[in-house]
């Protein structure tokens, strides 16, 4: 099976594709525009034949020529972030998944399998209706999903969209197309490795005062803290200001238990003494690597260019799940 990966970032699904334990996969093509998530990507899949290219100066023949079998994709979400403008098929960002949708599905004779990951807001927008026309026109037939990795047993908030869509006669043995699936209600099991936060932590504590949250920091936005400890059987989403901005952009870890927490915050007000007798600190990004099922730790880039990375990649878990529903088992 030959896999084209479209805005490919740090390969995110590929690692996916690797968790499936599917042995006859080949990347043949990985693209991406972005130089500093190509080296990552380089650094993981030396070998895999990765461009530098906009996806936009790709042509339907030129994609073709690759005979792709599956094509997997997460295309950028900001056009359908919900805090954002929403400027769906009117935002620039969105115009390499519309050359997808318009000139590439269509165009390609080989194409059995697509996956399809953006952000919760997109289930709604226009460029979904023009994906999902295409699709039908095309000959496919899709499902549709909103997932977190919670509701595959891991503590991390990651509400996502997914589309798998099937060449026609091939399909699915669930439910049916025009509803979206928003838990894990088919036969699939549980991911046992990331059930609570200590599943991620590093082992010294003390070697990571440099990932302590600073005075400023915590006078700033110490307010709207998501505080979580060794035994939490939750974490907020990791975003790609995780670290630069406090609020809505990922949990903060404190090594007190939770009972000395909620004690010490209930009995003073949230003011800077008190957080910061609360040894607050951000998670590495091998940390956040875990919370995202990464099988990786080691990012060939500085701190911030790693949470800005992993910010605006998938969990590898749930894809791989999602994939495993998509492929054949023996293909
Ligand atoms: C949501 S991220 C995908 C992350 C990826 N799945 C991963 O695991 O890291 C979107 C990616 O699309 C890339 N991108 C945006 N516009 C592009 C274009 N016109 N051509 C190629 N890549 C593009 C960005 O550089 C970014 O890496």
């Amino acid at each position: 099976m030959r896999v084209i990966e479209f805005f490919s970032g740090i390969g995110g699904m590929h690692f996916a594709l690797k968790e499936c334990n599917l042995e006859n996969f080949e990347v043949v093509l990985a693209v991406d525009i972005n130089t500093v998530a190509n080296a990552v990507y380089r650094h993981f899949f030396p070998s895999t034949n990765l461009r530098d290219l906009n996806i936009l100066s790709l042509s339907p023949e030129q994609f073709d020529a690759y005979r792709p079998d599956i094509l997997l994709m997460s295309p950028p979400c900001q056009p359908f972030t919900r805090n954002g403008l929403v400027k769906d098929i009117n935002d620039e960002r969105t115009k390499p998944l519309l050359h997808i949708i318009e000139n590439l599905i269509p165009k390609s004779e080989s194409l059995k399998y697509i996956l399809v990951e953006n952000v919760k807001g997109f289930e709604s927008s226009l460029a979904r209706d023009k994906l999902v026309t295409t699709l039908s026109q095309s000959g496919f037939t899709y499902r549709e999903f909103l997932l977190s990795p919670v509701h595959f047993g891991i503590c991390n908030s990651r509400l996502r969209y997914y589309l798998l869509a099937k060449k026609k006669p091939l399909d699915f043995a669930i439910s049916l197309q025009n509803d979206i699936i928003t838990e894990n209600n088919w036969d699939d099991k549980l991911c046992s490795r990331v059930k609570q936060v200590s599943d991620v932590l590093s082992e010294s504590e003390t070697e990571l005062e440099e990932y302590l949250i600073n005075d400023k920091q915590l006078l700033k936005g110490g307010k709207a803290l998501d505080i979580v400890t060794k035994n939490s059987k939750r974490s907020c989403c990791f975003t790609r200001s995780y670290s630069s901005y406090l609020c809505g952009t990922g949990s903060v870890y404190s090594s007190l238990c939770e009972e000395n927490i909620k004690e010490i915050i209930n009995d003073n007000d949230n003011n800077l003494e008190v957080l910061k007798s609360l040894k607050l600190r951000f998670f590495t990004p091998a940390e956040v690597a875990k919370f995202m099922c990464f099988p990786v730790s080691d990012f060939p880039v500085s701190k911030k260019k790693a949470y800005q990375l992993l910010g605006n990649s998938i969990n590898v878990y749930v894809v791989s799940r999602l994939l495993c529903l998509l492929l054949p088992k023996n293909f």
